[in-house]
């Protein structure tokens, strides 16, 4: 049997599959768990790779494997491929301004037209301009810049800083995907190529950036075995859960997540859906909450219940939970574009205050914000017949019976599971069998 290895750093955690590559089975998995917060020492990102790789039974019997992982964060090394500062993940909004002032440089629709998105906090290009601004020192010192995956890649792969790997601080051996290099605000989805004017404009001067590699290309690892380019997370879970044309996938984990595979490249001015790529060389639109599993979290902690007790508590409601309305800002919001908002509850009386309606309003407004992402996606003309629910959050039952209500087209929940570390897998099993 042919063993590969697909994993996914996502924001909470760091998950291993290791499976057949003939017929994509798992055959091995590991879990580890990342810090909280929205600055992280990539250091704690590579120590859970290696406990979730030790717990899937190590890589010495593996024939290849990549790496899937959140989008967006900044990675910042020296010429001596050390990490600057901890990176900001993309759920951290201090680079709200710096994205108003590059709209303001270049403007929306040409932004959009270049990179196939139009900047808020998430993207690492407001990233990099924050740097310059806050810190010019670190900014100064960049030599290159990589986001979560590029760098896991890196590393895995023997590369890091003097004494702390076999290969050493080889910058140019940084590879990523199209994916993945699609969310970062400097890279052309039309050309496949780099913008490096919009990323000097960002960090004030020219980096090494990861080299993007095509779907079914492959680098080596210090062990000859063959890597795959990995992918930005919900490209992976796009290619785990094979969607095809008409499924609109919903992924329910720290963010909230909408995205749909498409032939076509969007361009969305309004900002509101983002032109991604996709891992297999078609495009990849996409909506973007930064509040979704966490909401439910917060409010089953408040009621003090686990998350069955929460859904209980929830489908015990009516439907719109008799006017109580939870608006989930809870991390400020990034679609709406909101990074300072706060989150409210209204519609509060006497008779709608009980902890069902709490916990039904919960649930209702977390998935309001993604069916207004379903939309968003509509009105840009791509076909939405069903939904495939995926993600941490997809795991509650009142999400399942809510969803279809909210969302006004289909739901199917695929069987639980890792598909963003299945989606690295598949990519694994390709450059295996090339
Ligand atoms: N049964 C459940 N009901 C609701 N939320 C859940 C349930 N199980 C896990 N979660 C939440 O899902 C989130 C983790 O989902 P995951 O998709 O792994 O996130 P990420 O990819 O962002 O790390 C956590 O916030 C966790 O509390
Ligand atoms: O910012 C985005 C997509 O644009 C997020 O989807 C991140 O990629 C993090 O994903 P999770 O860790 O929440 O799955």
């Amino acid at each position: 049997m042919t063993l590969v290895m697909g994993v996914d750093s996502s924001t909470q955690s760091c998950k291993v599959v290791v499976t057949d590559a003939e017929t994509n089975a798992i055959v091995r998995e590991g879990r580890a768990t990342h810090p909280n917060g929205t600055e992280v020492d990539p250091a704690a990102w590579w120590s859970a790779l290696q406990d979730a790789i030790a717990a899937a039974g190590g890589t010495a019997d593996l024939a290849a494997w990549a790496i899937g992982g959140q989008q967006h964060g900044m990675v910042v090394l020296d010429d001596a491929g050390r990490v600057i500062r901890p990176a900001l993940l993309w759920n951290d909004t201090r680079s709200a301004a710096a994205a108003v002032d590059l709209i303001a440089e270049f403007g929306a629709e040409a932004l959009a037209q270049r990179s196939g998105l139009v900047p808020v906090a998430s993207f690492t290009i407001t990233k990099l301009r924050w740097l310059r601004d806050s810190e010019p020192e670190n900014a100064a010192r960049v030599a290159a810049v990589a986001l979560p995956h590029d760098w896991l890649t890196w590393r895995l792969r023997g590369f890091g800083p003097e004494g702390e790997s076999p290969r050493g601080p080889v910058l140019d051996e940084l590879v990523t995907d199209r994916s993945d290099a699609s969310g970062t605000g400097y890279w052309n989805p039309a050309s496949g190529g780099y913008d490096r004017e919009l990323l000097a404009a960002a960090l004030g001067h020219d980096a090494i950036l990861p080299r993007v590699l095509g779907p079914a290309e492959w680098v080596l690892d210090d062990a000859g075995r063959r890597v795959g380019p990995g992918a930005g997370d919900n490209a992976g879970a796009a290619l785990g859960l094979g969607a095809g044309p008409g499924d609109v996938v919903v992924s329910i984990g720290t963010s909230g997540t909408v995205f749909a595979v498409s032939d076509q490249r969007t361009i969305d001015p309004s900002g509101t859906v983002a032109g991604f790529a996709d891992c297999t060389g078609r495009f990849l639109p996409l909506v973007a909450t930064l509040n979704a599993a966490r909401v439910l979290d917060a409010v089953a902690g408040l009621l003090a219940v686990d998350h069955a007790e929460l859904g209980r508590l929830a489908l015990a409601a009516e439907p719109g939970a008799r006017g109580l309305r939870l608006v989930p800002y809870f991390e400020g919001e990034r679609t709406p574009n909101l990074p300072d908002a706060t989150a409210s509850l209204t519609g509060m009386t006497l008779a709608s205050t009980t902890r069902e309606n709490l916990a039904r309003a919960a649930v209702e407004g977390m998935l309001s914000g993604l069916a207004a992402g379903l939309s968003a996606l509509r009105s840009l003309g791509v076909p939405l017949e069903r939904a495939l629910l995926i993600g941490g959050g997809a795991q509650s039952e009142a999400v399942r019976t809510i969803a279809p209500q909210v969302f006004g087209i289909p739901v199917e929940v695929p069987p639980p599971g890792e598909y963003v570390a299945l989606g690295a897998a598949r990519q694994a099993a390709l450059v295996a069998r090339a």
